[in-house]
């Protein structure tokens, strides 16, 4: 087991000839595949396996109905400006229908973490003949899962699948030494612009993780616009990590001088170094309440918009 390269230690010039060296040596002259989420992790794997193996690399955005707005074009436009072709596979259906009646949380992570690696990307990888997976597996996500804090990382293990067995390929996973501060400063020797090396983390379940209750793509469509508001307003507020979250309860309102019994958004905005512990924000209260009023008015059904001042623990960072 690899031990960790915190952010002090770590000379990111030399990491990267490393790491790259050393995929280049494991995959040699075959190909070699990875997921790309647009988050830093798999951002960084996916330089670096460009830069060791250039085309020999096939990179896949999956479209799982549950991302957030123009993100598919928007990760496409980044790497394309980095020289990487990324491959959009389009799987909503597949999403919406594993995910249609369930309500638990951790059946819904469950549905996703199975429709993604054993349906879509187990699909796409067979179909590419690559006999390496890249993943951007960080020290974080190895110990939530050994708490069992989440079942969203090393999902392989969690399926009880070696995929050297069950697919024929191998896994490498250049990160597990760093923490998200060691990968963005990893994102930034590499070049990627630092929209994408300081964005804020998203969820594994992408826009499922903030939907309390039912999935469908009505339900995604409000939370995916509450983000958007959300994104927009606190791109500059130094945070760690802002969010939305639509309730399940409904709640009585009034619009246009009737009664509505309406939609209710949560708002989440948290300071943290690692996500590992995190504080809400203090964000004026003019930020707030515009956000609010911008939620309610652009976002339909939305007539109650609430900010979350717990911290973590014992709440997660994501409502599931
Ligand atoms: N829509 C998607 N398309 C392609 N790959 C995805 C998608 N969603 C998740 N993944 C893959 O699953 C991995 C785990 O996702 P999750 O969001 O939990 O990870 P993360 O640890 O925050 O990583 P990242 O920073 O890369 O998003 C990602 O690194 C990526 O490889």
């Amino acid at each position: 087991m690899a031990g960790e390269i915190t952010l002090q230690e770590l000379d990111a010039g030399k990491f990267i000839e490393e790491k790259v060296e050393a995929i280049r040596n494991m995959v040699g002259n075959g190909i070699a595949i990875n997921a790309l989420s647009g988050g830093v992790d798999s951002a960084v794997v996916t330089l670096l396996g460009h830069k060791a193996l250039g085309d020999r690399l096939k990179t896949v955005f999956v479209e799982n109905g549950l991302m957030r707005e123009g993100e598919a074009q928007q990760v496409v436009n980044w790497f394309k400006d980095l020289g990487v072709t990324v491959d959009v596979a389009d799987a909503r259906a597949e999403f919406f229908s594993a995910l249609a009646g369930i309500i638990d949380p951790e059946e819904k992570r469950e549905a996703i973490t199975q429709t993604f690696y054993r349906d879509v990307f187990g699909r796409i990888v067979k179909a590419s003949g690559a006999k390496y997976l890249l993943q951007g597996t960080i020290l974080t996500d190895i110990d939530e899962t050994k708490a069992g804090i989440k079942r969203q990382h090393n999902v392989f293990e969690q399926l009880g699948i070696n995929p050297e067995d069950a697919f024929g390929y191998r896994i490498l996973e250049p990160l597990v030494e760093l923490r998200k501060d060691g990968v963005r400063a990893v994102g930034k020797a590499l070049g990627l612009p630092e929209e994408v090396f300081n964005r804020p983390p998203f969820p594994g379940p992408a826009l499922a993780a903030r939907v309390i209750g039912a999935v469908t793509p009505e339900r995604i469509e409000t939370v995916r616009r509450a983000t958007a508001v959300v994104e927009t307003m606190l791109r500059d507020s130094g945070a760690f990590q802002y969010l939305a979250i639509l309730h399940e309860d409904r709640v009585t309102g009034i619009r246009d001088g009737k009664r509505d019994f309406g939609l209710q958004i949560e708002v989440r905005c948290w300071d943290s170094v690692d996500a590992r512990i995190a504080e809400p924000t203090q964000l004026p209260f003019a930020t707030l309440t515009r956000m609010a009023a911008e939620i309610v008015r652009t976002v339909p059904g939305v007539v109650s918009v609430t900010y979350n001042i717990g911290t973590k623990p014992p709440s997660t960072i994501e409502a599931i």
